[in-house]
């Protein structure tokens, strides 16, 4: 029945539920579990989820739990048991590292050792593909259907919601049109939106680069503060200025504009990670802090984009290693590497050091 909605479907709308606080319910086999993000945490909703019967679970990256000292018997992450009377800042405290060097003394936390992390891992999947805090609480759930159905919430199957969020969402093309541009007037602006309802991503198209030929190529992820309000804390605004500026010269070149803001963690996480630089840890340090990886960007949706402009082979302007990689691994030829050193200074300076020696960019 084509009306009822697709399993992506269903995900685009629990990203949304969760960013608001509203618990989503995932099915699994036999079992189920009802999901509240930690960041978005209502007290009275902690408070009726408490009364559910079962002891409820905050289940954090391992990530998260190396900082706080709880292991990871998941290997990924860790499920922490949540205490009768548990409140919305003991949640907080757990998920959110802002307070971590003033209240270092959390625990002793333990986790759990037994039992499947299935359904938690799916929930910290959820709330990262929602760009929040990558912590959630679970609370079992004998009849997940039935609960979601009389409560009015959206029902995720677990099996088909976990494959769904390891792929990578088919793009539709959905407008293009010429935009003049002071680096060239020969500028095209293509906008693609994704079938899974995630944000929407955009082409630059400068010139009309031969189809067959490697083109000048950048793949640029969105930077707020880098590229709209100038910030001296990293090298965006520089490198996508750079990047068209050499494409005008050249006449020729495709800029993807990525919305993977603040490497695939959302803007609110990025000023987090800084907020936590600002006490003295660098950007690698702060992700982890907060329960991201380094990097949390799928870079396979630069290759799809580049291959539904009609390019497979690229002139890659860039320093990061693993975009190169990704590329070839994708199927886009990366015939040169272009280096894109612009922009350092006394502010970013440290930044770069730390993308070089931790992330392997090539200087
Ligand atoms: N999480 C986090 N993201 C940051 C930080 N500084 C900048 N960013 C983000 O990092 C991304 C920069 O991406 P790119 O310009 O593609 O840089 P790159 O991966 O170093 O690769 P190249 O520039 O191609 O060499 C943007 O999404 C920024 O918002 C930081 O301290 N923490
Ligand atoms: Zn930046």
């Amino acid at each position: 029945m084509s009306l009822l909605p697709e399993v992506a479907e269903l995900i685009a709308r629990a990203r949304t539920d969760l960013r608001m606080g509203l618990p989503v319910v995932l099915q699994g086999g036999g079992h189920g579990a009802l999901v509240l993000a930690a960041e978005t945490l209502r007290p009275a909703r902690l408070r009726d989820l408490m009364a559910l019967p079962g002891q409820p679970v905050l289940a954090i990256t391992a990530r998260r739990a190396e900082t706080l000292k709880a292991r990871p018997y998941d290997g990924d992450l860790a499920r922490l048991p949540v205490p009768p009377g548990a409140t919305p800042e003991w949640v907080g405290a757990l998920a959110d590292p802002a307070d971590d060097l003033r209240h270092p003394m959390k625990g002793p936390l333990t986790a759990l050792r037994d039992g499947s992390a299935d359904l938690h891992r799916i929930a910290l999947k959820l709330a990262k593909s929602a760009r929040i805090l990558p912590a959630a609480i679970l609370a079992e759930l004998g009849d997940p259907a039935s609960f979601a159905r009389d409560h009015n919430l959206t029902l995720l199957p677990a099996v088909h919601t976990a494959a769904q969020l390891d792929l990578a969402s088919p793009m539709n093309a959905v407008v293009s049109a010429r935009l003049p541009l002071a680096v060239s007037e020969a500028g095209r602006l293509h906008v693609f939106r994704p079938a899974d309802g995630g944000e929407e991503h955009y082409a630059v198209e400068i010139g009309r680069p031969a189809r067959d030929k490697p083109v000048l190529a950048r793949l640029h992820s969105a930077c707020f503060t880098g590229d709209v309000l100038g910030s001296l804390k990293c090298d965006c605004g520089p490198q996508l200025h750079g990047a068209l500026t050499q494409m005008g010269s050249e006449g020729a070149g495709i800029l993807l504009y990525l919305n993977q803001e603040g490497r695939g963690i959302g803007l609110a996480n990025k000023m987090r990670a800084y907020s936590l630089q600002d006490q003295g840890f660098d950007t690698v340090e702060a992700n982890h802090r907060l329960g991201f990886e380094d990097d949390e960007r799928d870079f396979r949706l630069g290759a799809e984009l580049l291959q539904r402009l009609g390019f497979s082979q690229v002139r890659l302007l860039t320093n990061n290693p693993a975009k190169i990689a990704m590329m070839e691994k994708e199927g886009v030829a990366v015939v040169e590497r272009v280096p894109l050193k612009v922009g350092e200074n006394p502010f970013n300076k440290a930044y770069l050091a730390t993308k070089a020696k931790k992330s392997g960019h090539l200087l």
